[in-house]
C-alpha cells in the first residue's frame, strides 16, 4: 500500500526543506508541498526530520573471533540497527586461506539470509593472493556485487595479511573495481610489545591500550596509503582513531591519492582512561585499536568537520561482559576486541555533531548515509531522499531527551560502553524499502524481510576532487 509522509522537514547531505514523500512499492515516487493520495497510509511527521536511512558501513555480526562468537547475529543486530535508525550495513566477511573465497560467501549468505530485518551486504577479507584468488575476485567484485575488499595489517597470525597481499589487493581492486579497506595497526610490532608486556607480569585491560600506541596507527595508515599510491589504487581506513591516523590521510589526499577515512563513536566519545576500570570493567572498552588519549577526540571531530575523515562506522563486534570479555581475565591479550554500537551510532553523531554544533544537520546526513552510499556502490538507490530511490526513511524526534542504558537498548549485549549518555534526539519511525520497520518506536519488522544488495563496482568520480587533483598535478602512476 502506498504511503504518504506529510509535513516533515527533509534532510540530505546538501538541502533542508518542508515537504511531503509518497511511496510506492518500496521507492519513493514523489516529493513535493501538499501531496495528496486517496489510498496511502498517511504518517505526520510535523516537528521532525526526515533522514535516508543511515548506512553502517562496518559491522561485525555473529562473527567468530577471540575464540567466541559475538553476541549480536543478523537478526538482533539489525534489528537494533532499525530501532537506531539504520536502514543498511556492510559486514565483514571472513575468509580462510586456502579456502575458495565463494565458500565464505556463501556462509556469510546463510548467516545473514532469513534473519537480517533491514538490507545488507558483505565486504570480502582478503588473507592472501594466489591463482585461485586471482581467478576468483572479478566475479566477486562483478558478478556478486561485493565490491569491496578488506586487509587486516594486525591481527597477527589471526587476520594479519603481509605487505605483498596488500599491494596486489590494491592492484586487483584497481582493475576490477573495488574499494580497499585496511585496518591500520602494525601487527608484528603489537605482537612484539604484547609479548614484553605479559612477560613483565603487565595483565590488565589498560595494557591493551598501551602496547597498541598511536603512533604505530599512524605508521600502518601511512605505509597503506602509500602503497595505495603505487598502485594507484583507491583505499578506506576503517576505525581511525588518533591525530597520527588523521595526518597520514590528509597528508595522502593533499598528494591527490585517493584515500578516505572513516571513525567510530567510540573513539570520538570515550578515552583511554576507560580501560583502567576497576575490577576487570576496563575489558567492556577494548577495542583495536584501542581507546586514546582524550585530546585526539578533538582531532577526530575536526577531521570530520573539515572532511578529512569522511564517514563514521559502528564497527558492531558485541561481546558480552559475563561469558566472553572475562575470557581475558588475567592477560589482556585474550580479550575479545570490540563491542556493541550499531544501535546508538545514529543518535550519538546527530546529538554530539549536530546538537553541539560540531557538524551541520547536512555533513551529518553525508557522514552517517550519503557518503557510504557513494563510496560502496549504493547511491542513488540509497543513502539519500530522491525520486526512484529506495524508501529507507527515518524519522526523527530532534527534541526528545533520553539517556543511553543497557536497561532500555536492543543489542544481545549484556552492557552498554555508551551508559549514562544524556542524548538528545529519537528516530520514531523507520522504514526499510518502503515498509514500517519501527513505527512509533516499536518493533513492526519481520526476520528475513532483510535483503542482500549487490553493489556497483566503484567509480573514481565518487572521490571527486582527490582523483582529480591526482590526474592534472602528478598525472597519475601507471599501473605496474
Ligand atoms: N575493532 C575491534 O576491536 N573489533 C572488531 C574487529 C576489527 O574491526 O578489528
Ligand atoms: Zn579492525
Ligand atoms: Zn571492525
Amino acid at each position: 500500500m502506498a504511503k504518504l509522509i506529510k509535513n516533515g522537514t527533509i534532510v540530505t547531505a546538501t538541502d533542508q526543506y518542508q515537504g511531503d514523500i509518497l511511496i510506492e512499492n518500496g521507492v519513493i515516487t514523489q516529493i513535493g508541498l501538499n501531496l495528496t493520495r486517496k489510498d496511502a497510509v498517511i504518517v505526520d511527521a510535523k516537528g521532525k526530520y526526515v533522514f535516508p536511512g543511515g548506512i553502517d558501513p562496518h559491522t561485525h555480526l555473529d562473527m567468530p573471533f577471540g575464540g567466541t562468537v559475538t553476541a549480536d547475529n543478523f537478526e538482533t543486530g539489525t534489528r537494533a540497527a532499525a530501532f537506531g535508525g539504520t536502514t543498511m550495513v556492510i559486514d565483514f566477511c571472513l575468509t580462510n586461506k586456502g579456502k575458495p573465497l565463494s565458500q565464505s560467501v556463501e556462509t556469510w549468505h546463510q548467516k545473514a539470509a532469513g534473519k537480517a530485518v533491514i538490507d545488507y551486504s558483505f565486504h570480502l577479507m582478503i588473507a592472501e593472493i594466489n591463482d585461485e584468488v586471482l581467478a576468483e575476485l572479478p566475479a566477486m567484485i562483478q558478478e556478486e556485487g561485493i565490491t569491496s575488499l578488506k586487509v587486516f595489517m594486525a591481527y597477527k597470525n589471526v587476520f594479519q595479511a603481509d605487505d605483498g597481499t596488500l599491494y596486489r589487493t590494491l592492484l586487483e581492486a584497481k582493475k576490477h573495481g573495488a574499494l580497499v579497506m585496511v585496518h591500520a595497526e602494525n601487527g608484528d610490532v603489537i605482537e612484539y610489545l604484547i609479548s614484553q608486556a605479559l612477560e613483565a607480569g603487565q595483565t590488565d585491560p589498560i595494557y591493551h591500550a598501551l602496547t597498541r600506541p598511536s603512533l604505530i596507527e599512524g605508521e600502518a595508515t601511512g605505509r597503506a596509503a602509500k602503497l595505495t599510491d603505487l598502485a594507484n589504487s583507491q583505499l578506506y581506513v576503517v576505525h581511525v582513531t588518533c591525530e597520527e591516523a588523521v595526518q597520514q590521510i590528509t597528508e595522502a589526499r593533499n598528494r591527490g591519492v585517493d584515500i578516505w577515512g572513516e571513525t567510530c563513536p567510540q573513539y570520538l566519545m570515550l578515552d583511554q582512561t576507560y580501560l583502567e576500570k576497576p575490577d576487570f570493567e576496563g575489558a567492556k572498552y577494548v577495542w583495536s585499536p584501542p581507546l586514546r588519549p582524550k585530546f585526539h577526540q578533538d582531532v577526530l571531530w575536526n577531521a570530520l568537520k573539515t572532511g578529512q575523515l569522511q564517514t563514521v562506522g559502528s564497527d558492531q563486534c558485541s561481546f558480552n561482559f559475563i561469558g566472553q570479555k572475562d575470557l581475558g581475565l588475567g592477560d589482556f591479550s585474550k580479550i575479545p576486541n570490540g563491542g556493541p554500537c550499531i544501535e546508538d551510532r545514529f543518535s550519538i553523531l546527530y546529538s554530539e555533531g549536530v546538537g553541539k554544533g560540531r557538524i551541520t544537520i547536512n555533513q551529518f546526513v553525508d557522514i552517517i548515509a550519503t557518503r557510504s552510499a557513494k563510496l560502496f556502490g549504493l547511491f542513488p538507490k540509497k543513502g539519500t531522499i530522491a525520486v526512484g530511490g529506495d524508501a529507507d526513511l527515518v524519522i526523527f524526534d530532534p527534541t526528545v531527551k533520553r539517556t543511553i542504558s543497557v536497561e532500555t537498548h536492543h543489542m544481545n549485549v549484556d552492557y552498554n560502553p555508551f551508559e549514562g549518555l544524556e542524548i538528545k534526539g529519537e528516530p520514531v519511525t523507520v522504514l526499510s524499502r518502503g515498509e514500517f520497520v519501527i513505527l512509533d518506536k516499536q518493533f513492526v519488522g519481520e526476520a528475513g524481510n532483510g535483503q542482500f544488495v549487490k553493489r556497483r563496482t566503484y567509480v573514481s568520480s565518487a572521490s571527486g576532487e582527490a582523483v582529480s587533483k591526482k590526474e592534472t598535478i602528478r598525472g597519475g602512476v601507471p599501473n605496474v
